[in-house]
């Protein structure tokens, strides 16, 4: 029943118009994401779209303040932007990037996996799932241009890219750090992983957590190029520029052929995927690990 009523609610929501969105900020024109005139910007407050028809870009920038935490309402307006740049044949490619300073993304919300209803644990998961699904499967050239910090669920958003850019800056470490919160990352961004990085260097840094700087990111290849940080969004426009080069038809397949078999391994099982966090989330040992890191993140403060 819950998987019912989660699946319907992310369905609502990507089939409603656009322009209905309550949040929906339409039409408005603004200054170019890469140069120039007749960049449009649409998306939600959360999720910023600005568009540039003549170069057929995008650059999807998420607003999450204070730390780009993904929420379910993030998740959402992700897929419906990104579903909408997928249907539009202007857009070959899109850029995904912070508009929160020195943060990318601190990785899924964990207010939303602790004391929550199986029901609520059940939705939110979907929407995990299906934002990953339709990164890693998209048939849009997406480049990260990592301008932040990026722990776990936001270093996953990267590792579905085609190509990451990560600015040089040492507080911007980046990895799948779960198990440093007492919790596992799923089989499937561990595939992620392992598809980006070998087998390896994934099981030691899935097993410690470990985040890495940005020289350290590079050498294992979980990043492709470290830049100065104000030469972050200039170094994706570069790359973009030579992965548009490339025949559609041709990318888009070959992409395919390598991602296809690892996303169609979640797809098969994907209710029982759900019923697997949900047991797993639900157990009192992980609840209370979560509530202690969500204090020790609270506390840093005072
Ligand atoms: C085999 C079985 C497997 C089955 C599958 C089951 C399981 C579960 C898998 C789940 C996979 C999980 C993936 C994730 O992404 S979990 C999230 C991991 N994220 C982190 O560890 C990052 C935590 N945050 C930080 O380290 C820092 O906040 C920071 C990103 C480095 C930014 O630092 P700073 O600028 O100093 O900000 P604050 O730490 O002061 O944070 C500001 C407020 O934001 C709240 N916060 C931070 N991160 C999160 C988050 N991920 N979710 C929700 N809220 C977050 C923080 O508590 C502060 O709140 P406050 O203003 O109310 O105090």
């Amino acid at each position: 029943m819950a998987l019912m009523v989660g699946a319907r609610v992310l369905a609502r929501n990507l089939l409603r118009p656009w322009s209905r969105l309550p949040d929906a900020v339409p039409g408005r024109t603004g200054p170019a994401a890469g140069g120039g005139d007749g960049v449009r910007c649409f998306g939600s407050p959360r999720v910023l779209v600005e568009t540039d028809p003549a170069k057929g870009v995008a650059v999807i920038k998420l607003k999450n303040p204070p730390v780009n935490s993904l929420s379910l309402e993030v998740l959402t307006e992700f897929v419906i932007s990104l579903e909408k740049l997928e249907n539009d044949k202007t857009f070959r490619g899109v850029i995904v990037t912070s508009d929160c300073p020195g943060i990318f993304s601190a990785g899924l919300d964990l207010t939303e996996m602790c004391g929550k209803s199986q029901a609520h644990y059940a939705e939110y998961w979907r929407a995990v799932q299906e934002l990953w699904l339709r990164l890693y499967l998209s048939n849009l050239v997406v480049i990260a241009a990592i301008n932040g910090v990026s722990p776990a669920g936001g270093c996953l958003i990267s590792l579905t890219c085609d190509y990451r850019v990560l600015a040089d800056n040492p507080k911007y470490s980046i990895g799948l750090n779960e198990t440093l919160l007492g919790i596992v990352a799923p089989s499937w961004f561990k595939d992620t992983l392992v598809n980006t990085v070998g087998h390896r260097t994934a099981e030691r840094a899935l097993q410690l957590g470990l985040l890495f700087p940005p020289a350290e990111a590079l050498r294992v290849g979980i990043v492709d190029q470290v830049v100065p940080e104000d030469q972050v969004h200039s170094a994706a426009l570069s790359v973009m520029a030579r992965w548009l080069a490339i025949p559609d038809h041709a990318r888009q397949l070959t992409k395919n052929l390598m991602r296809k078999p690892t996303a169609d391994r979640l797809v098969k099982q994907r209710d029982a995927d759900i019923q697997y966090f949900l047991q797993f989330i639900s157990r009192d040992s992980i609840q209370k690990s979560l509530r202690v890191y969500l204090d020790k993140l609270r506390q840093k403060k005072g």
